[in-house]
């Protein structure tokens, strides 16, 4: 008997799978914003058991079809009708307005799918264009940098991560984020601290959530960090929260601008912060393509949510 070739199934959903630094991502082209991305939806892709996997979605599109379609109710400023606009979810399906990794990953999608050529593609995102460039591209691996704007000063804030309260700087980076820089911590200690239980932040500072970071202080240019994301727990990187944590790693030293190496448990990523700007400058691969079945789709037993 003839094994079957791999068709697309009828209910067969396009997918690319790729990551930046292990923070992973599936990724959808939908150039029309024809799929009706719903949190189920978007659940079901991300789980590690019973879907695809990751840590959230990337849907392409181009902005003016996600305006089109409700999806967005205004372009924002700075974004243009063809512009490709990197859709972003977390893996329990909420919204983000920016993910530092994933506009790495979304560029090096446009060009290994020829929707892009290589050099500067002007990106959407919901807080706004964050054009990158890709530096090396070989196939499946890519360098790339991505001009992350002005990070924002919202001030100090703590918060409480398995019994530990920790201060941190608020950062504005389109997302928001909590920066912590722990005095006399080392990467040892840091891999030890459990950065995947729930923070405990303060909701008057940050009603829409917060990303937590908790990092070693500026030594060499290089700081160590862990990161708790809203809407996709204990990451691998985080893209924005690796700019945030550069600024405050910086501001704890007493300084505003410079380059610093940060060192994730995915990996090693670039910031650059200038004069009202910040870029971000690292590896992204992708791994894996196929069809997702949606009618495959299997709903979680309340039980194991936890797990998502
Ligand atoms: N991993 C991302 C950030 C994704 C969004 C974040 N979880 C949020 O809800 O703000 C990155 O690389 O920046």
């Amino acid at each position: 008997m003839n094994p079957a070739p791999l068709t697309a199934p009828q209910d067969g959903l396009a997918f690319i799978k790729g990551h930046g630094t292990l923070n992973d991502f599936v990724i959808l082209p939908d150039d029309n914003a024809e799929v009706d991305l719903d949190e189920n939806l978007v659940r079901a892709l991300c789980d590690r058991r019973a879907g695809i996997g990751a840590d959230g979605v990337l849907r392409i599109a181009t902005a003016g079809a996600l305006v089109e379609r409700g999806v967005l109710t205004v372009l924002p400023e700075g974004v243009d009708d063809d512009d490709w606009f990197m859709d972003y979810r977390n893996a329990d399906g909420s919204t983000a307005e920016m993910c530092g990794n994933g506009v790495r990953v979304f560029a090096h999608a446009l060009v290994s799918t020829g929707r892009a050529g290589v050099g500067r593609i002007p990106i959407g995102t919901r807080s706004g264009p964050r054009p990158a460039e890709i530096l090396e591209h070989d196939g499946n691996h890519a360098v790339v940098r991505v001009d992350m704007g002005e990070p924002g000063l919202l001030g100090v804030s703590s918060v409480d991560l398995g019994g530990r309260v920790y201060a941190g700087l608020a950062v504005d980076m389109g997302n928001p984020h909590l920066a912590c820089i722990v005095p006399g911590l080392g990467a040892a200690a840091l891999r030890d601290l459990p950065v995947h239980e729930a923070p405990v932040y303060d909701t008057g500072f940050f009603p829409g959530g917060v990303n937590v970071e908790i990092a070693t202080p500026l030594t060499d240019g290089r700081v160590s960090m862990r990161v708790h994301e809203r809407g996709s727990g204990e990451t691998m990187s985080c893209g924005t929260g690796i700019v945030a944590t550069a600024v405050a790693a910086l501001a704890d030293a007493g300084e505003a601008m410079g380059e610093v190496v940060v060192e994730v448990p995915g990996g090693e990523i670039e910031v650059s912060l200038t004069e009202g700007g910040s870029a971000l400058t690292g590896p992204s691969a992708i791994v894996a393509e196929g069809w997702f079945r949606r009618s495959g789709a299997t709903p979680r037993p309340e039980a194991s949510r936890s797990e998502l």
